[in-house]
């Protein structure tokens, strides 16, 4: 999932494959686990309601940019995707890898826990934020967390916040801008937040409104990682563009072409890694 990246090297979760733990995932779980288990306890006790800022991985993007489907392919469930806004309130995803081959998938919010599954899971989690958020397509900004435990999956809490956008659709309060900005401030200001800023490929990275967001908090990009999405619409030219890097990402871009439609998680990496072949053997052409 990383066929391009000018920052530090990522850990290439998809070929670990647990059963032959390479010695960097196993320290990773033996290390980065209980740490990652202290602050999801702390989250929970809501100690940053008290000001107290706890390391963060937040997704942000333009409305539609694909910041869902960029957590889907790494929790390997199934989310609410598509046209218009999706992402109503703060997801928190919780990802854990765990030995046993029946994955485990819950939802908590509102003081209550929701069990469900991985083909569930989307529908689930729109009738939570339906619940929380109201059936229209306005937004809150409760918290609603989505814990998956499955084999192979990397450790990793992150949170996805919602699309941004500047225009009022019909059943939208005027003010949707404003709120969905605010929301996503309140998530990226905190030094201790690493930023994920999920950019379209078909669009001018300068005019992403979620580039101006966070270069407002993080100027110099050295909390900011980029995941450029919707690669397959736009393959020219994306070396350039993301080499060029006019936006000044810290910590280096990731290219994707996510999974489009039903298309399964195993045949849309196929996909993708067939797209980044062929742009990379014209490359050397
Ligand atoms: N062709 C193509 N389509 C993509 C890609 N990634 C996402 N999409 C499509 O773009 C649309 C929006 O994707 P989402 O993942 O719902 O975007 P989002 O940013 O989570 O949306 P909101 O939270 O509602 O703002 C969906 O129809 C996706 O199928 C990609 O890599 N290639």
């Amino acid at each position: 999932m990383a066929p391009i990246s000018n920052g530090p090297d990522l850990v290439e979760y998809e070929d670990a494959n647990m059963e032959n733990q390479v010695p960097l995932v196993s320290s990773y779980n033996d290390h980065i686990r209980p740490l990652l288990d202290a602050v999801d306890k702390l989250r929970h006790l809501k100690v940053m309601n008290e000001g107290i800022q706890l390391p963060t991985i937040v997704v942000v993007g333009d409305q539609s940019s694909g910041k869902s489907s960029v957590l889907e392919s790494l929790a390997g469930i199934n989310l609410p995707r598509g046209q218009g806004i999706c992402t109503r309130v703060p997801l928190v995803m919780r990802l854990q890898h765990q030995p046993t081959p029946t994955p485990e998938v819950f939802l908590e919010f509102n003081g209550k826990t929701v069990y469900t599954d991985e083909a569930r899971a989307a529908d689930a989690i729109s009738l939570a934020t339906d619940e929380i958020a109201g059936d229209g397509k306005g937004i809150s900004n409760t918290p609603l967390t989505l814990v998956v435990k499955k084999k192979g999956i990397p450790d990793l809490t992150m949170i996805d916040l919602p699309g941004i956008t500047r225009v009022p659709v019909h059943g939208q309060p005027e003010d949707i801008y404003e709120q969905i900005t605010g929301i996503i401030t309140e998530y990226i200001r905190p030094e201790e937040s690493i930023i994920l800023n999920v950019l379209s490929a078909t669009v001018d990275f300068p005019t992403c409104e979620s580039i101006r967001m966070s270069r407002q908090v993080d100027k110099t990009g050295e909390r900011t990682l980029a995941v450029v999405t919707k690669s397959d619409k736009a393959p020219e030219g994306l070396l350039e563009k993301v080499a060029a890097d006019d936006v000044n990402i810290g910590l280096g871009y990731v290219c994707v072409k996510n999974r489009i439609g039903d298309e399964s998680f195993e045949d849309a990496r196929k996909e993708e890694a067939q797209l980044f072949k062929k742009s990379s053997t014209s490359l050397q052409d």
